[in-house]
């Protein structure tokens, strides 16, 4: 090895990276496989990711910070909607580059509004096309690249499959190739900006989100009223609050001899157990709180809008 490689492995790196695209493209399923750990929500419905998240890796004297954001869409009535759009909006600016993730061959009007929203950046975009495992017609691909193309002068294409990690090295590596030097932002053993209190809290939702029907879930958020530390034994105890906004979904929430919220509380447990490495005790309570989806300042004592 040479001198001047020797030299250039000492010096530290860090940088911001953004991950930005239409709702339900698998933004998140692609920023966990980047850090290898789960640390964003996941499920088959859109606009699971409500709040910017960063996931940040670091390798040696690399150190890459992941903006996870919500998906960004046109519909914007409800006032949950406009703070995530602004959420992820706002991550967009004063980045090293862009992964602009888009869903196989399948393109619409939230796509096109990303586009958009992309014209002016400074730093390159790098377009992600996910999901190519659902492409069945691998030969409809390199048209559709090509078409998309012409919208946006990207740095570079890179066909994936998020869900299963192929091409994700690809990226990893180019992320690389961006990063300016400079200390770490982040001390080396953390993978995420974001307090346990709020990942318990996205744990209980992701589970509310993949267990609930389709419409339901826009209507539930998550408080955590408790998050104690048993000093002797390292438990951790949580009691998450659901916030429905109607009687009837409560109801729902609960499920027939409580076997919904039962189902629920498990699976967010063993989750959760998984992440902190240590034994939880979980108690869920659901309440119906009117209208809290539609109220800013309501929103905002929720921790939304603090992006
Ligand atoms: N077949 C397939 N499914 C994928 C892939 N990546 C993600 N998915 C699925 O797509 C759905 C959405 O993934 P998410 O990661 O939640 O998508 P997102 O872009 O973060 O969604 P929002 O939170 O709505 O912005 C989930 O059901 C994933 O399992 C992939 O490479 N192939």
């Amino acid at each position: 090895m040479t001198d001047q490689k020797i030299k250039d492995q000492n010096i530290s790196h860090c940088g911001f990276v953004s991950i930005v695209g239409r709702p339900n493209v698998g933004k998140s399923t692609l920023l966990n496989q980047l850090l290898g750990q789960k640390i964003s929500i996941t499920s088959r419905k859109a606009q699971t990711t409500r709040h910017r998240i960063l996931g940040i890796d670091t390798e040696g004297n690399d150190q890459v910070i992941y903006i996870d954001t919500p998906g960004l869409h046109i519909e914007e009535k409800r006032a949950i909607n406009r703070l995530m759009n602004r959420a992820a909006s706002s991550s967009i600016g004063h980045v090293e580059l862009i992964l602009f993730v888009v869903e196989g061959t399948r393109w619409t009007d939230d796509d096109d509004m990303v586009v958009k929203k992309l014209q002016d950046v400074k730093c390159p975009v790098l377009l992600v096309i996910n999901k190519i495992d659902n492409v069945q017609d691998k030969t409809k691909l390199l048209p559709h690249i090509q078409e998309i193309s012409q919208r946006l002068n990207f740095m570079d294409v890179i066909p994936i499959s998020a869900e299963n990690g192929e091409g994700v090295d690809i990226i990893k590596s180019i992320v690389k190739t961006h990063l300016p030097t400079g200390e770490h932002h982040f001390p080396d053993d953390y993978i995420t900006d974001r307090s346990q209190r709020f990942m318990a809290s996205e744990i209980i939702r992701e589970k509310l989100m993949r267990f609930l029907g389709d419409e339901l879930p826009y209507s539930v958020t998550v408080e955590i009223e408790q998050f104690k530390v048993d000093e002797k034994t390292g438990m951790y105890r949580i009691n998450g609050l659901i916030l429905v906004e109607r009687d009837g979904q409560k109801k729902m929430v609960i499920g027939n001899q409580g076997e919904k919220i039962k189902k629920i509380g498990t699976e967010a447990r063993k989750d959760m157990q998984e992440f902190f490495q240590t034994k939880v005790h979980l108690e869920l309570w659901v309440k119906v709180k009117a209208g809290w989806a539609d109220d800013e300042r309501a929103l905002r004592s929720l921790g939304y809008g603090d992006d």
